[in-house]
């Protein structure tokens, strides 16, 4: 396959030369070209070509650093703040820098501190002392103690601390501080700071996660980021932006998160377990064949396939994302802030559906491989524990879903102030479907007809928008019946998040199928791609068929046309699955898995790299502790 770099296997093994036959018959016949499919995922074969240059560097660099790993552990801090670095750049990138300098030449690493859920609830202090010009920034009681930012525990010289500003005499809800807190000379925690590793995890080991306890730190008042607001020489506080401003960091990190870390998580998975399963043979489908490849089960189909569509989809959602951002960012660079709800709101709940689907994902595919699933030589487990991780950070999922669930219950009741005013054009976009008109029953006669996209579109926008309008029916029932509102809210937080999932999936079936359209120049991959697309959009309905049944918009004989044009699908994907997940251009080391080499070769690896394993390598201590004592005493015994 021209341009694909070498596939990287172990040098000089017997097998390395060759490709299993499994694997290799899977890669003959192409119904469209993979290194297309993979320019088109990079943005262009440009963007692949500089993406292999970077691989095949960090690769060598990273095996060299192993090779000589007797070097003190600076390389990988260093490594591993510059991935906080990229965070917190991302992050002062949107607050802005303090007037004092460029913190990049002062510090040798920056962590970002905004852990905990309820930002407005921080508990961390920073007064302003006019007499000083000075913040004192303090962690009043245990639960104000930082805990988890990455880089912290070790590394870090200097952290990016979300505090509660209070000058004026007021309360100015949360601000960013840089606070140095470790000397520059010799590492050492600084005066008023109590600061450590969490300990163990369960993943993440080579990232000091820290804990930090501020004892009245006092920085000085250019430390303050200050894009958005600042504190005058006597106190005075200046807001330069709105409040919400502050926040406009996790936005970045939200979306920088799911495409640089979350999706390739998945998509690593799905390669895996594909492969494996065209490698792994097991029973017969008729008595007489040889045993089957398990892919060509229609069971194992069902299971790796919906992970591998949405592995697709979300790679566009994501980016469709980011290009949101970037034009939302060039408004609020001028101070427009109008389009930053819409922004919130998406970024949020996108973070919160995407990693939880990729986190469901990952687990569907280490489970489909079976025993060697659960090994860690298939790398399956370190990708689950490590994308789990995802439905907490950066936003714990069910608090994102909750802040999309507000932004969709104000969005409906723009539309019920005035219905005439609230136009499709004067609602944001992505909920523009809310004043759409709308089908009370689905047109489909034939399983066919589940297979365009528009009428699978509209089905989804259908039952989102009557969540939506049921979540604020509960809402104003109990309002009206004397709740107050916190606790109305509270009563129906259910009802919110199911229809903001509804409402995500609405949007992410949309932004795959608008996405198709813009390769219908390029037919081969444009079908392969719909089939995907037509996948996800109909494992969504038929996962919350109850949904589409409820109000009768969906009857039981058209889920079972939805089913058979899901099923019909199957087969087709499974003559692409290996070619879809080749795309994704991993190299074996990328992988870093013995059943997901490029070359299939799966046992011959499992074999070796267990025998390999330090149980193996390291001699057996329990034998010469337990074993041979207890062998030597029956032997003096007999
Ligand atoms: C290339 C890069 C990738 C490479 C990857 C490398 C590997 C990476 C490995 C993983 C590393 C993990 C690192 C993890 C870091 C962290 O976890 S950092 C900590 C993250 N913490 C959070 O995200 C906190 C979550 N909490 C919040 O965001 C807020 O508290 C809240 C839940 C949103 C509530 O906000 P709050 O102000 O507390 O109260 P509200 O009344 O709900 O909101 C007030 C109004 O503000 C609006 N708003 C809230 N957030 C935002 C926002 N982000 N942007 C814009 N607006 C926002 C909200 O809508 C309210 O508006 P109104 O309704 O109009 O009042
Ligand atoms: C691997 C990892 C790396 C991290 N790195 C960093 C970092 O670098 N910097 C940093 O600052 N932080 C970091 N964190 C911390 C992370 O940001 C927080 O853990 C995350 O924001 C969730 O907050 P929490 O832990 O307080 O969870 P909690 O809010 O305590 O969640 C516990 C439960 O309470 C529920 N809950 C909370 N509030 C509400 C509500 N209003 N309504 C309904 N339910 C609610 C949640 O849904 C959840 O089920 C990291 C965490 C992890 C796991």
């Amino acid at each position: 396959m021209e341009g694909n770099p070498v596939h990287r296997v172990s040098a000089g093994d017997a097998w390395s030369s060759s490709m299993h036959p499994d694997i290799e018959s899977e890669r003959h016949s192409q119904s469209f070209n993979v290194e297309e499919l993979t320019n088109i995922l990079d943005g262009g074969a440009q963007n692949t070509a500089l993406r292999r240059k970077v691989e095949v560097f960090l690769e060598i660099w990273a095996s060299r650093y192993i090779t000589s790993s007797r070097k003190p552990s600076g390389a990988w801090a260093q490594r591993s703040r510059l991935q906080s670095g990229t965070h917190s750049a991302a992050s002062s990138r949107s607050w802005g820098h303090t007037p004092r300098q460029n913190w990049g030449t002062v510090s040798r690493g920056c962590c970002m501190q905004r852990t905990g859920t309820y930002l407005q609830g921080l508990e961390t202090e920073a007064t302003y002392d006019a007499a000083t010009q000075e913040f004192v920034v303090h962690s009043p009681t245990m639960t104000a103690i930082k805990w988890w930012p990455g880089d912290l525990g070790r590394s870090a010289t200097h952290a990016l601390v979300q505090a509660q500003l209070i000058c004026s005499g007021a309360r100015q809800g949360m601000h960013a501080f840089i606070v140095p807190i470790r000397s520059l000379d010799d590492h050492s925690p600084l005066p008023g700071i109590t600061i450590g590793d969490i300990g163990p995890k369960m993943d993440f080991e080579h990232t000091d996660n820290g804990f930090l306890k501020l004892d009245h730190v006092r920085i000085p008042r250019e430390n303050m980021l200050n894009r958005f607001a600042q504190v005058l020489p006597d106190g005075t506080y200046v807001k330069l932006g709105v409040p919400k401003s502050n926040y406009l960091s996790m936005v970045v990190v939200r979306v920088d998160i799911l495409l640089g870390e979350v999706l390739p998580l998945l998509q690593k998975a799905c390669t895996i377990a594909v492969r494996y399963a065209v490698i792994r043979r097991q029973s017969r489908l008729r008595p007489s064949d040889p045993e089957a490849k398990v892919l060509d089960y229609q069971t194992q189909q069902q299971k790796l396939f919906p992970p591998l569509a949405m592995a697709y989809a979300f790679h566009f959602v994501a980016n469709n994302l980011l290009e949101f951002f970037h034009h939302s960012y060039s408004f609020i660079l001028d101070g427009d802030f109008a389009l930053l709800p819409e922004l919130h709101a998406l970024s949020a709940g996108l973070k919160a559906m995407l990693s939880d689907f990729c986190t469901q994902g990952v687990e569907q595919c280490r489970r489909a491989c079976g025993g060697h699933g659960y090994s860690k030589l298939s790398g399956l487990p370190s990708l689950l524990t490590r994308v789990t991780a995802s439905c907490t950070y950066e936003g714990e999922n069910t608090v994102l879903y909750l802040q999309t669930a507000r932004f969709l219950i104000k969005s409906y009741l723009n539309t019920q102030k005035s219905p005439g005013s609230a136009s499709k054009g004067s609602l944001p976009q992505s909920v523009a479907y809310l004043t759409a008109p709308d089908l009370a029953r689905c047109p489909a006669q034939t399983a066919a007809d589940f297979l365009q996209p528009e009428l699978y579109t509209t089905a989804w926008a259908h039952v989102a928008v009557r969540l939506i309008k049921d979540s604020v029916h509960h809402l104003q029932t109990l309002r009206q019946a004397g709740a107050d509102e916190h606790d109305a809210w509270n009563q129906t937080t259910v009802i919110h998040v199911q229809a903001t999932k509804a409402h995500l999936y609405y949007v992410t079936v949309k932004i795959f199928t608008e996405a198709l359209e813009k390769l219908e120049s390029q037919p081969a991959i444009h079908q392969v791609l719909k089939r995907l697309s037509d996948l996800y959009a109909l494992h969504g309905i038929l996962t919350n068929a109850g949904d589409f049944l409820h109000d009768g918009f969906l009857s039981g004989a058209q889920i079972d046309m939805a089913r058979k044009a899901y099923l019909d699908l199957l087969p087709f994907i499974r003559k692409d699955a290996i070619l879809l997940t080749d795309a994704f251009d991993f190299t074996d080391q990328c992988l870093n898995s013995a059943l997901g080499c490029y070359d299939g070769h799966a046992y011959e690896r499992l074999f070796q790299w267990a025998q390999k394993s330090p149980t193996n390598t390291e001699g057996n201590p329990a034998y010469e502790k337990y074993i041979r004592p207890l062998l030597q005493g029956r032997r003096a015994r007999l």
